[in-house]
Parts: structure tokens; C-alpha cells; sequence
């Protein structure tokens, strides 16, 4: 039995953690290697941007421990930041002792925006509604396999403005994303708005707000596991604060975006797409935290995420070999699933967070995991690494400047 209940796997070397890796998710020698060398070749990286020079890289960490609707995952991220990786198992760990994290999705529609300019907006609208089935007939004439699928555009709506309307096409993208996808849709169907509007189209082109494409998840953080009671309570109260004040708040979902923009980027994913959606939907109402957290009858904390998710499991990105693994690694069949992975992950995250600046403060967690990164940034090398490592948590201060001198210092000698 494939568990990602994986104790102290953090202590093992990185040709071990392969292993299991490997063995979890049926990994081919190449792939083990490509992870290794990170190459994924100048021809493929000058194929998916523009005035290639070279690739850059970034770590993929496996987040262990992720229970998610009975089934285990390892979760591969990828980040710059230490302790995310950490932290997102360590809550994924605790969420573990009642189950795991239990998911909803509310279906892969997205909206695409027509823009048209007019004087009598209010005739307009009326023009539009009038041929809503028409419009939508037309735009799933499209040459897709989207539309083969069942996807496509299912229900439109419009909104008046003083001098326009924006007509929104209501679309179904399956496993993309969808931008493309929605983008010719909303270009193909401009001329027949204008003719029927006798407006001027303008802008033809997805929204990344996609209200209707949600990923939720659940998760009962035993009392116990958390640390009692007083720690349970710290959380709400924390929890409160970024209810009330914007300037907590903006932390808040910062560290729920640490864990699903590294998935993201991970899978091959648009972090911003994501990231506008998820701020724009907080925004919504009233700048709101994506987490929501009570205690139950039993005194556990009990949380809830809730988070527009515009990501696909096929497409351009994926063209990236890299991600593809990283996909075979989290074993995820569908966008559907992709995304209630994400939402889980983005709950672990700001609970590990949340409990950590409750009890002991960010600090001490973070920081001993960031001073191997302040160690290779002041020029250690090889063994002397571990040392300024070490030395700087056994003088009790983890700084550049510190690091520099103990450097400096292990030189002298
Ligand atoms: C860092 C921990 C997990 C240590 O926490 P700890 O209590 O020292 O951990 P532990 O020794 O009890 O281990 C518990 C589990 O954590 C994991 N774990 C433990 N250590 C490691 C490690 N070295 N590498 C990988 N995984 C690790 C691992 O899964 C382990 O289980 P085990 O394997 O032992 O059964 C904890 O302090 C924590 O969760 N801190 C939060 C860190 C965090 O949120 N970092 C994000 C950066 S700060 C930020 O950007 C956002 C923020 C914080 O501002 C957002 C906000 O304000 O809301
Ligand atoms: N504002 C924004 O966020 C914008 C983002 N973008 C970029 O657009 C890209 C995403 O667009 P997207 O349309 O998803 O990408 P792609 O066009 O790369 O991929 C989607 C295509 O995959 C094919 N496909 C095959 N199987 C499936 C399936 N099961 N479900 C769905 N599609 C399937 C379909 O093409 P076919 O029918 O031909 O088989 C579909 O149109 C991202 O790279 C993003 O960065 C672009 C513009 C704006």
C-alpha cells in the first residue's frame, strides 16, 4: 500500500528520497535522471518563450504526509522560500490524525469578456439576451476537442455600463486551463455581437476572476496534535485579525500562496492567472482571508479553503518535461483533481503557518531552515556550509552579517 505518510524523510539523503519517490509514482531512469540534471534542453526551453538565453532553476521539494478524499500524495513544489516545503507537511501531518482534507469542486467554467462599446446599452443587452442561444451555438462551432468533450460555452450574461456592455460567455474548459481556449472563442463570436448590438467590440479576452471554477477543501486539526486548546484558540484569534485588518490579511494569503504557487509552478501551472484570481476573489469581499477557520463540538480546530482554480492538467506549459514529471509524481488524472489537491496544500500551509506565529513565533522554524541559504549566499562552499550552519544556531543568531563573519573567521584559521 502507497502511503505519503512518510516520517523524517527529510532526514534522508536526496538519492533516498528518489527512491521513494520514484517507487511511489513508478518513475522511469530517465525521468529519476531528468530530476536529477534539471536539464530540460535549450531546443525545448527556446520553443516555449521568446530571446532564449538560457534556463534558470529553481529546488522541487516533496511535500509528504498529504491525505486528501482517501487517496495519498506526494506533492511536488517548487519554491525559493525555506520552510514552505516544511511547513505544508507538517500541517498536511496534522491533518492527518482525523482524516485528511476532504474537497469540493464547483465545475471548470470560466468566464470570457466582450466588451462592446455603445450609446444604448440597455438595447444592447436586450439584443444579446434575445440571441443568447444563437451566440452560443455559434461559439461552440469552434473546431475543438473541448467542445467534443462537453465542454464549451453554456450560459452568458451582460452588464451595462454608462457607454457599454460587457457580454460574459460562460465556458466550460475541462482539463485547461482555458485562455486560449476562451480567447478565440470570445474572437470568433465578436462579429455577430456587433451586428446584432450595431455596437464596436473591443476587448475580446478571458477573465482570470473565475468565481464559478472553485476548489474547496476541509480539514479537522485535532486539538491534541495542535497543541491544546490555547493553541486552537491563538488560531482563531489570529484568524480574526486578518478578518478585520487588510495589512494582516495581505500576510495571511501570502502564506496560503507559498504552497500553491510552488504546486503551480511544479505542474507547469500560470501562478499569476492563479495568484490575480485568488486576490481578486478575496477582494470581492472586502478583502476577505481564503481560509476560514471554528472549532467544532469535540474542541478541534476545524479549517476551510476556498479558492478560484484556473489549471489544467494538458496544454502549451506542460511542454515543460519537468512538469510533466512532477504531474506523473502527484498522480493526477484530471484539472478537477489537480485543483483539489492545490486548495489542500494552500489550507496545510497557512494552518503550519498560523500555529508556528501562535506558539513559538516564524522565526525559529524558518530561520534555521533559511541559514543554509544565508551560508551559500556569503560564499560557503562544500563542508563549510554545515559549519556556518551550525555555528550560527549554536550562537543563537541567524543574519548575513553573521554568517559572513563566521565565514570569514573558519578562513582564518
Ligand atoms: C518548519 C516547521 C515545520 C518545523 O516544525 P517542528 O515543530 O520543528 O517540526 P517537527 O520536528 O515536530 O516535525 C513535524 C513535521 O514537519 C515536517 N518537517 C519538520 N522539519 C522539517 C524539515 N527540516 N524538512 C522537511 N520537513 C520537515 C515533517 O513532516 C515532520 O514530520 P516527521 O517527518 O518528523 O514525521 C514549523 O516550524 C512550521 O511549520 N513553521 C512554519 C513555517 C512557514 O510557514 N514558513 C513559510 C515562510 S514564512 C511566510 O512566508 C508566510 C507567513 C508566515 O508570513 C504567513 C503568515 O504570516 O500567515
Ligand atoms: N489572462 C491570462 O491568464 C492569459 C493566459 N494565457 C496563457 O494561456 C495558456 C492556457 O490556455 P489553454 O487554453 O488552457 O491552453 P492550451 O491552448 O495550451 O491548451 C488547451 C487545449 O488543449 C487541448 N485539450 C486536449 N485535451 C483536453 C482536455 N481534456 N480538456 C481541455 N483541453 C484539452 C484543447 O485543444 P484542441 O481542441 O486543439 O485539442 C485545448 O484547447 C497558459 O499558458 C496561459 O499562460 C494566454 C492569454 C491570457
Amino acid at each position: 500500500m502507497k502511503t505519503s505518510r512518510l516520517s523524517g524523510f527529510y532526514k534522508l539523503s536526496i538519492d533516498e528520497r528518489l527512491k521513494i519517490v520514484r517507487d511511489f509514482a513508478d518513475l522511469s531512469d530517465e525521468e529519476v535522471e531528468l530530476l536529477k540534471t534539471s536539464k530540460i534542453g535549450l531546443d525545448k526551453a527556446d520553443a516555449m518563450i521568446e530571446n532564449v538565453i538560457g534556463t534558470f532553476e529553481l529546488p522541487i521539494g516533496i511535500a509528504t504526509n498529504f491525505l486528501i478524499d482517501g487517496k495519498d500524495y506526494l506533492v511536488p513544489m517548487v519554491i525559493e522560500e525555506p520552510s514552505v516545503v516544511a511547513a505544508a507537511s507538517h500541517g498536511a501531518k496534522i491533518a492527518r490524525v482525523k482524516g485528511g482534507f476532504s474537497t469540493l469542486y464547483t465545475g471548470s467554467i470560466m468566464i470570457g469578456q466582450i466588451q462592446v462599446l455603445t450609446d444604448n446599452p440597455h438595447s444592447a443587452k436586450f439584443e444579446v439576451l434575445k440571441h443568447k442561444d444563437e451566440i452560443i451555438e455559434k461559439a461552440n462551432e469552434i473546431e475543438s476537442s473541448i467542445v467534443k468533450l462537453g465542454g464549451g460555452c453554456k450560459d452568458l450574461t451582460v452588464r451595462v455600463f454608462d457607454n457599454m456592455i460587457v457580454v460574459h460567455l460562460l465556458i466550460d474548459v475541462k482539463d485547461a486551463m482555458g485562455a486560449n481556449f476562451i480567447n478565440s472563442v470570445c474572437e470568433r463570436i465578436a462579429p455577430f455581437i456587433e451586428r446584432i448590438t450595431g455596437g464596436k467590440v473591443l476587448l475580446r479576452i478571458l477573465s482570470n476572476l473565475c468565481p464559478q471554477r472553485l476548489a474547496i477543501a476541509k480539514a479537522v486539526f485535532d486539538k491534541k496534535a495542535v497543541g491544546g486548546e490555547e493553541v486552537v484558540e491563538g488560531i482563531i484569534k489570529a484568524y480574526e485579525l486578518a478578518k478585520v485588518d487588510i495589512y494582516r490579511c495581505a500576510t495571511h494569503n501570502k502564506g496560503i500562496m507559498n504552497g500553491v504557487c510552488a504546486v503551480l509552478i511544479a505542474t507547469g501551472n500560470d501562478f499569476r492567472a492563479v495568484e490575480s484570481a485568488c486576490y481578486a476573489y478575496s477582494a470581492m469581499q472586502g478583502f476577505k482571508p481564503l481560509t476560514h477557520y471554528e472549532i467544532n463540538e469535540d474542541g478541534d480546530l476545524v479549517g476551510y479553503i476556498e479558492l478560484p482554480m484556473s489549471v489544467g492538467v494538458v496544454g502549451g506549459a506542460k511542454a515543460n518535461p519537468l512538469a510533466r514529471i512532477c504531474l506523473k509524481i502527484l498522480g493526477v488524472k484530471s484539472a478537477e483533481e489537480l485543483a483539489r489537491v492545490i486548495a489542500s496544500v494552500g489550507l496545510a500551509q497557512n494552518f503550519a503557518a498560523l500555529r508556528a506565529l501562535v506558539t513559538e513565533g516564524i522565526q525559529r522554524g524558518h530561520m534555521e531552515l533559511h541559514a543554509r541559504g544565508l551560508a551559500l549566499s556569503v560564499g560557503a562552499k562544500g563542508d563549510e556550509v554545515e559549519k556556518v550552519v551550525e555555528r550560527m544556531l549554536k550562537e543563537g543568531k541567524i543574519s548575513m552579517s553573521k554568517a559572513k563573519e563566521i565565514l570569514e573567521r573558519l578562513r582564518q584559521k
